[in-house]
């Protein structure tokens, strides 16, 4: 399986892709990474060879058209299947159709409670004792996807963001594993019907 990757940051989730596809038998491969910045995570592709673009939001007039410049950087290297993973930009619905149904995010909380660009922020300020991770298929809402795996994560009396986040980020990396995984092999649907049915909640 043919995996491009969208980041905006440190790419850490990244980082651990990457290592699940060097396990020998694991059925997909990153051939690619961009980022609507200069991210930092690019060098973890840089590092082993793999292809790294810049698409800056920023140098286009509008989020359509930085989107339609996104696909076409996406394209050249021909992917089966794109991640989001840290891309910190909500896509234009025109993208969205152009990646779809082969686009899934990761997202820090247990949609579809606290959606949005700060899920563990919300989280910790609701005071609530356990959060999760989600990986989902994505389409024009925000965080609104079908979810295709999705585990709960405690959140402990002396947590602040960062060390909530610490605990949140390797359950995501582990599911976003079992859902590339699953993909590749077929045993998880990428129409939202069938994804739906799939991760039910515990
Ligand atoms: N949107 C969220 O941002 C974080 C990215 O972390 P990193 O992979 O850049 O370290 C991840 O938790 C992702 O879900």
């Amino acid at each position: 399986l043919r995996v491009v990757v969208l980041i905006s940051g440190g790419g850490s989730n990244l980082a651990a892709l990457l290592g699940e596809c060097d396990a020998p038998g694991f059925p997909a491969e990153v051939v690619a990474v961009g980022a609507d910045r200069d991210a930092v995570g690019l060098d973890h592709a840089r590092a082993r060879g793999i292809p790294a673009f810049v698409v800056p939001f920023a140098a286009h007039p509008d989020r359509e058209s930085w989107g339609d410049a996104l696909v076409a950087a996406v394209a050249v290297h021909e992917p089966d299947l794109v991640v989001l993973s840290g891309l910190m930009r909500l896509l234009p619905p025109r993208a969205v159709d152009a990646f779809a149904p082969r686009l899934i995010n990761t997202h820090p909380a247990y949609l579809p409670e606290f959606p949005g660009a700060h899920g563990v922020r919300d989280a910790l300020a609701a005071g609530v004792t356990e959060t999760g991770a989600s990986v989902i298929l994505v389409d024009t809402g925000v965080d609104t996807g079908a979810i295709l795996a999705q585990e709960r994560v405690p959140v402990l009396p002396d947590d602040d963001e960062a060390t909530l986040h610490d605990r949140i980020k390797p359950v995501e990396r582990r599911l976003l594993a079992d859902v590339v995984r699953g993909i590749a092999d077929g045993t998880i649907a990428l129409d939202p019907i069938a994804a739906s049915s799939h991760a039910q909640p515990d």
